[in-house]
């Protein structure tokens, strides 16, 4: 394990090599993986990973093409839009708003200038079962050469990689090692690519412009690649946020809500946002691919007996009834009213001026 950039208050991101469990190593080596992944997702809720054996040709290929849709003009780029309800297809700058995934309203209600794309599983991929298509949507695959093959390239690399993490998290609960696999076998994946980009002139470049405001995760873990341009900074429990760049070749990793209420908080689902800097008077251009492991819609998350402890913090709740609240909140402005313990550490990290500064 590894430290990444030294911060003066000692916090970091640690590296770990999962490659024991990519490759079915030894026990032994398994075993010290998954308790890495133990301490990082109780102390940090955040990681970087390495040995996960993503070709980097697929990882070329797939952010060449990101670049080429990114790189159309806006009034093109448009026809790829889907209605808020439905997560896919091309959001454009300023349309969705995090904090309201959370029930934060912030001072610039929908101010987020990032534009993305969004590719998800099918209910076609599915035909035994009854999946709702409002959730399993149909993709819309824009007219860029090579983008379908090499975005779904990509997806299904980041899917293994995440069924990957779910088998160690498995390990370092204590649980069965197929635990997760019942609540995932036709789980609710959307890959987010993120471009956060504006061209001089177009905006004032106030304090109050924000790549991604701050959120955590919905699901259960996040698979992220990400540029190595400062821009993502993540809370610690003392209320600072801190810079988070991965390492070469690393992916980053974090811990979403379900996660938290499933270890009732010994698993942190860490709030974090995007604030790209701001050289010369510009943005600096960043990108990023989340792949977002969710969890079958139909799946109800209840607290693991395990980590009950003096009482759970959380009621049981299905995968659809979460997700669809968070999404009412980023995509269609309605505040959502079921994130109490998230939107409150928002809150008092604002009361500490922890938000605001850089
Ligand atoms: O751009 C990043 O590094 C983070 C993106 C992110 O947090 C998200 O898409 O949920
Ligand atoms: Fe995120």
């Amino acid at each position: 394990m590894g430290a990444m950039t030294a911060d003066p208050t000692g916090f970091h991101v640690p590296i770990i090599d999962i490659s024991p469990y990519v490759r079915h190593g030894d026990p032994a080596d398994r075993a010290v993986v998954a308790a890495q992944v133990d301490d990082a997702a109780s102390s940090v809720g955040f990681m970087q990973i390495v040995g996960h054996e993503i070709p980097p040709a697929v990882i070329e290929e797939f952010t060449a093409v990101m670049d080429d849709f990114f790189a159309l003009p806006l009034e093109v780029k448009k026809a790829y839009c889907a209605p808020p309800e439905i997560n896919r297809g091309y959001a454009p700058p300023r349309s969705e708003s995090l904090s309201l995934s959370l029930g934060v309203e912030s001072a610039g209600r929908m101010n987020d200038f990032f534009e993305a794309f969004n590719v998800g599983v099918e209910a076609d991929e599915y035909p035994d079962l009854d999946l709702p298509e409002e959730h399993y949507a149909r993709n819309t695959w824009p007219d860029v050469a090579h983008f379908r093959a090499s975005v779904s390239a990509y997806f299904t690399e980041a899917r293994r990689v995440a069924h990957t993490l779910t088998r160690i998290f498995a390990d370092a609960l204590d649980l069965p090692p197929d635990f997760f696999e019942g609540f995932t076998d036709h789980s609710l994946d959307v890959l987010r690519m993120n471009n956060y980009a504006l061209p001089p002139g177009e905006v004032e470049l106030d304090g109050e412009l924000t790549g991604m405001g701050e959120h955590t995760d919905y699901g259960i873990v996040t698979v992220l690649w990400a540029d190595q341009v400062k821009g993502l900074q993540v809370l610690d429990k003392e209320g600072r946020w801190h810079d988070v760049t991965p390492a070469d070749g690393a992916l980053l990793i974090n811990l979403g809500d379900l996660m938290a209420r499933w270890t009732n908080e010994r698993w942190m689902s860490t709030l974090h946002r995007v604030k790209p800097p701001i050289v010369d008077g510009t943005i600096a251009r960043r990108r990023s691919a989340a792949y977002f492991h969710d969890g079958n819609i139909d799946a109800m998350i209840s607290t693991l007996p395990s980590c009950v402890g003096a009482g759970s913090r959380y009621s049981p709740i299905t995968v659809g009834e979460h997700i669809g609240a968070k999404l009412a909140g980023s995509r269609a402005g309605r505040p959502n009213p079921y994130a109490r313990r998230e939107a409150e550490r928002v809150r008092q990290a604002m009361r500490r001026g922890g938000l605001g500064q850089q």
